[in-house]
């Protein structure tokens, strides 16, 4: 069949004997049309396939009247949001701000165009924006950085340009941005350029609308030290907001609003549902009422009891529903110890910040946290404060060596030692605070570049920085083992409360309260630990 065909096409081969290959050398009419009509149906049927493509991933969409540029009236507000007062507090300047702009700008003020939210998966960013637009009466703008993501250049950039007029045309209103990392992380110049172009497009819209439009773009993301640092620049997303998992808490509120609407066993204990899930976001707890709920329903059950409830939380523990990582009972205890530490040595070491917080609950990549907060404005640091804040960060380390041994420590305490070193460093090099090395900037001598060749000179100093941390660590060391019990209850209820105030660490260690002033509010020059 092969070589007849080929000899039809090759001129002047056919002979008229064989009709088969007459016919396919000269077709007839009927035949002309047959071959013109597949041709069409089957461009067409290529044509449909292609806009059937283009459909699904939005491409017409955005070509046309995107739909990434529709409003929707938010029907949540702040009550729907539990567990992340700190998140709220921060954002009700924003509500009042949509409710009424010309207050904030009239007299020539600027309000925040760009709130970044920051937190792990499930905790509420997506509803705390909406909470917003609820609470303002404003509309609300839906966009996720994936979606503007498209293979066509040039897509992407207009649909955010589609996005910003439309809101622009609606204002006071929300734009909510989910999953900026997606658009907005950092890139290599070998990235593709649609990709650049969306993000810049998205730099110029920022810039582009002033403060008294009454636009207010709320990005969310889970991965913020991936962001382009154009991003996160005054004027564009500046006002930043973190959402972090629960407390327990938190998760009660969170598991009481969720189960409002659940009927309940007469003996449910929703704290003790609280408290054995460490860890878990405000989407996790929402999901093990979900399936508590289809559990008892399954059983045949008129209402929902402690054991469908725990049978809820041990399946997402255990499974793959859960997306953030499970927190051990034993990393929960020596973290506890770790922050402990901290916060102690904060508590009884003169010329230390007062402790602000401390907690066991994760935020990033840090399993829990001690911050403190300076007394006053403080301009400059004495060489006392620095000596202090090198025993302070040597806190978490020295009470994990004391209660767990030195086989246990674990490399939690890394940023603490940075920390500590780098203030050993700029004492030394710097600030002229150390009374063997001098009194001089050591960066400026010969031989004081960090890349200096000068081994003898560069050892100096690197004995010099050792020596004040080594003493930095002796001196918690000393405090630790003085007030060993305290460390033990001071643990134990970091344990069980998973956060407490600075009032309320000291009031466990005996000590008396801070005047509120003090101790309120998280000031821009925290310490964390
Ligand atoms: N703080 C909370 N209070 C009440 N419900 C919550 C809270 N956090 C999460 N939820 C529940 O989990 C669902 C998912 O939350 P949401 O989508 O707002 O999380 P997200 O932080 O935007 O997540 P992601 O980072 O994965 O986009 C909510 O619709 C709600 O049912
Ligand atoms: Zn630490």
């Amino acid at each position: 069949m092969q070589t007849s065909s080929l000899a039809a096409l090759a001129p002047g081969s056919g002979t008229s004997k064989d009709p088969l290959l007459i016919s396919m050398a000269e077709p007839s009419f009927k035949q002309q049309i047959w071959r013109t009509v597949r041709t069409l149906a089957m461009a067409y049927l290529l044509l449909l396939g292609i806009t059937t493509i283009m459909e699904e991933r939005g491409i017409s969409r955005g070509l046309t009247s995107s739909n990434v540029a529709q409003a929707v009236d938010s029907s949540k507000t702040f009550k729907d949001v539990v567990g992340v007062d700190e998140a709220k507090a921060e954002l009700m300047e924003i509500v009042d701000f949509l409710r009424s702009p010309e207050k904030f700008t009239r007299l020539g003020g600027k309000m925040t165009k760009g709130v970044l939210l920051m937190g792990p998966p499930g905790t509420g960013k997506t509803l705390l924006a909406k909470a917003i637009a609820g609470e303002a009466g404003v509309p609300f703008f839906y966009a996720s950085g994936s979606e503007f993501e498209e293979m066509y250049v040039g897509v992407g950039a207009r649909r955010v340009r589609d996005l910003f007029d439309s809101a622009k045309r609606k204002s006071p209103c929300i734009i909510f941005i989910d999953e900026i990392d997606a658009i907005g992380a950092t890139r290599n110049p070998k990235d593709q350029q649609y990709m650049r172009m969306t993000l810049n497009q998205l730099l110029a819209e920022m810039d582009g609308f002033s403060s008294s439009e009454g636009i207010v773009v709320i990005a969310a993301t889970n991965f913020p030290e991936v962001l382009d640092k154009a991003l996160t620049r005054p004027g564009r997303f500046d006002r930043h907001v973190v959402v972090p998992n629960p407390d327990v808490k938190g998760r009660t509120q969170i598991l009481q609003l969720h189960l409002k609407n659940v009927p309940l066993d007469s003996h449910v204990d929703v704290e003790i549902v609280a408290r054995g899930t460490p860890g878990f976001s405000g989407a996790d707890l929402a999901n093990v009422v979900n399936i508590a709920a289809i559990k008892a329903s399954q059983d045949n059950k008129t209402t929902v009891g402690m054991a469908d409830l725990e049978f809820a939380k041990d399946r997402i523990m255990m499974g793959a529903e859960r997306k953030s990582a499970v927190i051990t009972e034993e990393s929960r205890k020596l973290t506890a110890y770790h922050e402990g530490g901290h916060a102690i040595v904060a508590c009884f070491t003169e010329g230390a910040l007062p402790v602000h917080k401390a907690t066991v609950v994760p935020r990033g990549m840090a399993l829990g946290m001690v911050t403190q907060l300076p007394d006053k404005d403080e301009t400059s640091w004495s060489k006392k404060q620095m000596m202090a804040k090198m025993d302070v960060c040597m806190g978490g380390r020295v009470a994990e060596e004391l209660i767990f041994g030195l086989d246990n420590v674990t490399s939690g305490a890394s940023s603490d030692f940075e920390q500590a070193t780098q203030i050993a460093m700029n004492m030394v090099e710097r600030w002229g605070m150390s009374d063997r090395l001098g009194y001089v900037a050591h960066r400026h001598l010969t031989g004081g570049g960090r890349n200096s060749s000068e081994g003898a000179y560069r050892k100096a100093i690197d004995a010099e920085v050792k020596r004040l941390t080594d003493q930095a660590y002796q001196n918690a060391k000393k405090i630790l083992k003085k007030h060993e019990d305290k460390l033990h209850l001071l643990a134990k209820h970091l344990i069980d409360k998973e956060t407490l105030t600075g009032d309320e660490v000291r009031a466990l260690l005996g000590l008396p309260n801070m005047s509120s002033s003090e101790s309120a509010g998280i000031g821009s020059k925290e310490a964390k630990l």
